[in-house]
């Protein structure tokens, strides 16, 4: 798919997809409970769509397709609930790890037996019996483990204590878990390393999912090489749960100021830092935006943190290396956890950029396109997490072009 930006002056409101994150969360905890809960602007993203048609499946084979929450979120809350499944999804999810949650679960009292290779699923869930509530984690490898345990927590009958062991990655992730079940009535505490979960009920309530800001990072990609903008991005708030909200203090550095308002951001040009530097440890779905943009934008770049990407949809580590390549720049790599982007810039002759089966490829590296044609391998991808991505892009006057 080939996509091009003629004016590259952008204005409009953006109806950003919400969140995934957000969604998947709530839904699990609406599953859980036994009182009424509302959830309003629930997400169009594939992994939510999954997440909705399994819990109401009553099917033995779960194929949550490549949703990595939707797997292990299901993962915690099949086994909670006593209900056999056998966990199941795309040959990559079959790639990325699961052996600290069915490890941990299996300390809880659950039986899973793994069908192909230790470790990764498919993975069958065949009965659970709590013989214990205390349990040790890796923080370093998904936070979506924790998350996961914590949803079900309340509805174990001993309740949870977790021991956090080492460095926790992705974190504001757990504190939008948390900060969710805190929303639906449900008490916590979490001291040092140790988060507590008494047995309890989560209460009635109504939640209304907030828009995505990893899918916002584009949006101030292209705004940041645009010639000019006023783009408005519904229905994000200053007081967001999601951590990918760092995308705002990161655009700092990148020209793009944020303005909130009731009802969304309002993004406009500003001026720019010399270099970029930046930990994703924390925001780790933000690091292609930002590493793409940086090369565009023909900056210097630091980014630090990157460990989780190498076990995401694909290796994004090596993915942005050999896209970034094919538009004359190389990046340099250095162990699995920083990329550095030279001082130089890139050159868009109408290259193909291949996705890799990854959502966050097609929709980082589409805004470059504000520099010139671009062809965007497997443009379907986007389906994940944001359904309409080519429909907003060609609303804000991208030529797209099958
Ligand atoms: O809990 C979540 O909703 C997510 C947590 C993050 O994963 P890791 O904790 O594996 O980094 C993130 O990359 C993913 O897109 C969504
Ligand atoms: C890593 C991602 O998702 P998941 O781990 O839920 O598949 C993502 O959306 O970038």
């Amino acid at each position: 798919m080939k996509l091009h930006h003629p004016s590259k002056k952008v204005n409009l409101n953006v109806p950003l997809v919400s969140s995934k994150s957000e969604s998947n969360r709530a839904l699990i905890i609406q599953a859980c409970a036994e009182e009424s809960i509302q959830l309003s602007n629930i997400s169009m993203a594939r992994d939510t769509q999954t997440m909705m048609r399994l819990l109401d499946s009553s099917d033995h084979t779960l194929d949550v397709l490549d949703a990595g929450t939707t797997m292990r979120f299901l993962t915690a809350y099949t086994a909670a609930n006593n209900r056999p499944s056998l966990m199941t999804g795309t040959a990559r999810m079959q790639e990325r790890p699961i052996g600290i949650l069915v490890d941990a679960l299996r300390t809880l009292g659950a039986e899973i037996d793994y069908q192909k290779n230790e470790g990764y699923p498919p993975h069958e869930i065949k009965n659970f019996n709590q013989t214990s509530e205390k349990v040790s984690i890796r923080g370093d490898v998904s936070s979506q483990y924790i998350s996961a345990l914590l949803l079900v927590g309340p509805t174990l009958p001993k309740g949870l204590e977790l021991h956090l062991e080492g460095t926790v990655a992705s974190k504001p992730y757990i504190m939008m878990t948390l900060s969710l079940m805190e929303r639906f009535g449900v008490k916590y505490t979490w001291e040092g390393n140790v988060i507590t979960v008494p047995n309890q009920e989560y209460q009635s309530g109504e939640y209304t999912i907030e828009s995505d800001w990893s899918g916002a990072s584009y949006w101030y990609s292209i705004a940041a090489l645009s010639e000019e903008c006023d783009i408005k991005i519904m229905n994000l708030r200053e007081d967001s749960l999601q951590g990918d909200k760092a995308i705002v203090e990161m655009m700092e550095q990148l020209g793009v100021k944020s303005t909130f308002e009731a009802d969304g951001v309002r993004l406009s040009k500003a001026q720019r830092a010399d270099k970029f530097f930046f930990d994703f440890t924390h925001c780790p779905d933000l690091a292609q935006t930002i590493v793409s943009l940086v090369a565009a934008l023909g900056m210097e770049g630091r980014m630090l943190g990157l460990q989780s990407l190498r076990i995401k949809e694909t290796d994004r580590i090596a993915a942005l290396q050999n896209e970034i390549k094919k538009l004359g720049l190389d990046i340099e790599v250095i162990g699995d956890e920083e990329i550095r982007v030279p001082k130089g810039g890139i050159k868009i002759e109408g290259q193909s950029i291949h996705t890799y089966e990854d959502h966050r490829m097609a929709m980082a590296f589409a805004p470059l396109s504000m520099l010139g044609e671009l062809s965007i391998d497997e443009p379907e991808v986007v389906a994940k997490s944001y359904p309409s991505y080519w429909e907003d892009l060609t609303a804000a006057g991208f030529v797209i072009e099958e």
